[in-house]
């Protein structure tokens, strides 16, 4: 079987990430992986780190890399497994330069990282997104979405902006009506059915 493609998809809190990656799993068969999801069901399932991935999310700071990164490989082995689509949507990672380091040396050649898509949003706008959003998130609150959002642009944008230099960043704007960014959306995703 051929590599499986990734893209990783990014923005800050309440841009939009995890709706748009569900309709796009649902209309292509993307596999859509949520970084985040998969740290929250540790802490669920009571998982070895389950407890040390609660206290860091609360205060809206970044998991240490290789729990992270472990939670996605065992994720992405198991879907290859079953012989499901070999595209994933990696949705809220990388968040810092060390994600990224720490997925090259552990996942590295197993996939073809493709682009990073970026949904791009008003501050205003994440902030009020979350704080309507209706999922029973405990870090869904005013104090720690704003320090999510301080996390974002000290230790996310840097990785944002590399992937930039690399040429590997294609950018949505997260503002309009979901219908409208999903559009833009398929628009930059058309690039991975080519080639
Ligand atoms: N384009 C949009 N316009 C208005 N509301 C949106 C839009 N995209 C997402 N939402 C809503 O905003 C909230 C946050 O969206 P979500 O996809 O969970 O963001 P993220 O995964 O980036 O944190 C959800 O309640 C979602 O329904
Ligand atoms: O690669 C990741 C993804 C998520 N998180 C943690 O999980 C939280 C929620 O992330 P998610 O992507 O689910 O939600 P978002 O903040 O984008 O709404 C973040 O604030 C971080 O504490 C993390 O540490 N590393």
């Amino acid at each position: 079987m051929s590599v499986p493609n990734v893209v990783f998809v990014l923005g800050a809190p309440g841009a939009g990430k995890g709706t748009q990656c569900t309709r796009l799993s649902s209309k292509y068969g993307y596999t859509h992986l949520s970084a985040g999801d998969l740290l929250r069901a540790e802490v669920r399932d009571n998982g070895t780190d389950g407890a040390l991935i609660a206290g860091i999310m609360k205060e809206g700071k970044i998991v240490p890399s290789s729990i992270t990164v472990s939670l996605l490989s065992r994720a992405i082995e198991k879907v290859s497994g079953e012989g499901t689509s070999p595209t994933f949507l990696i949705d809220g990672f990388p968040r810092t330069r060390e994600n990224w380091s720490t997925w090259q040396e552990i996942i590295g050649e197993k996939v073809n990282v493709r682009f990073m898509l970026l949904y791009e949003c008003e501050e205003t706008v994440c902030i009020d997104r979350v704080l309507k959003r209706q999922e029973g998130r405990s870090d869904d609150t005013d104090s720690i979405v704003r320090k999510r959002i301080a996390s974002h642009k000290s230790s996310t944008v840097p990785i944002i902006e590399d992937f930039r230099q690399m040429g590997k960043l294609r950018v949505v704007p997260a503002g309009a009506a979901v219908d409208k960014v999903f559009e833009d959306t398929e628009k930059v995703l058309e690039e991975i059915n080519k080639v």
